[in-house]
């Protein structure tokens, strides 16, 4: 990524408007798919930087030690090919579950439970989880991981679908939080249940929205990385939402529901 220097500056904020909606080259600092960069090899400075990074997501990564429950559901995921949130993406999502004091939390993509329990140790001791997977199998694996972390049955309930099926069904503003890890080509259509779904005040994450680093790639695409600029471009640019893009995993898109 550091290859492609021309795509990396932020987009140029106007005084008076905000920031720039640009309709040829980078379009609001992402690349366009027709751009042609010069690939060239990283600056000495550059390099310490990228080593810098590595190290420091390391260190995020190692700072807040995982237990056994969480170690078990990372393996169940192993095991069935899936994703997790790295710790520090966990460890994130549970400083924001508890800065909202969530009461109420949905989840899209339950996995094996990985990041299900970190928003379980965030979230008030009363709180509810609600936890949404295509995949029954899945579920199963994290309702023992959430039992072997601790946490009482009625912390969590399990919905089985589809999310765009089972969200339409979750009530108006009754949650605090709500964490997208499903589908990526349905993240736009993830944002606006959420939307729906939270409170004033309420917090919307995506997990993954680096994509590997193929988000700020000037390389062709494949359609999911074109939604999540998609996502980026519409979230930075809404006046209803107070957002953040967090460098930690796989890139954590953050923003609160004024
Ligand atoms: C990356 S994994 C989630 C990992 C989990 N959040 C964790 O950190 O442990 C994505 C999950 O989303 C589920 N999924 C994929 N498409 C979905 C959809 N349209 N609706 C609901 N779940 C979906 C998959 O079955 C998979 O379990």
């Amino acid at each position: 990524m550091l290859g492609v220097p021309v795509h990396l500056s932020p987009p140029v904020a106007s005084p008076v408007t905000g920031p720039s909606l640009q309709t040829s080259g980078p379009i609001c600092g992402f690349p366009n798919p027709a751009a042609t960069v010069t690939p060239r090899q990283p600056w000495g400075q550059e390099r310490v930087i990228t080593g810098n990074r590595q190290t420091s997501a390391a260190f995020t990564d190692a700072f807040v030690a995982e237990d056994d429950a969480l170690r078990w559901a990372r393996d169940r995921a192993r095991e069935a090919g899936l994703r997790s949130v790295s710790p520090g993406a966990g460890a994130a999502l549970r400083l924001l579950a508890a800065a909202v004091d969530a009461k109420a939390v949905a989840e899209i993509g339950t996995g094996t439970g990985v990041s299900g329990i970190h928003l379980l140790h965030g979230m008030r001791p009363d709180g509810v989880l609600t936890t949404v997977d295509t995949e029954p199998e899945h579920q199963q694996s994290a309702r023992q991981a959430f039992r072997a972390a601790g946490f009482a049955s009625n912390r969590a309930r399990f919905i089985p679908g589809p999310a765009l099926d089972v969200l339409p069904r979750l009530a108006d503003a009754g949650y605090d939080l709500v964490f997208c890890d499903g589908d990526r080509l349905e993240y736009p259509d993830y944002l606006a249940e959420s939307l729906r779904l939270l409170r004033p005040g309420g917090l919307v994450v995506f997990e993954g929205v680096f994509a590997h680093g193929r988000t700020l790639d000037s390389g062709p695409q494949p359609t999911e990385v074109v939604r999540l600029r998609e996502l980026l471009r519409t979230m930075r640019e809404s006046p209803e939402l107070v957002v953040s893009l967090l460098p930690v995993g796989d890139g954590l898109l953050c923003a609160v529901k004024r």
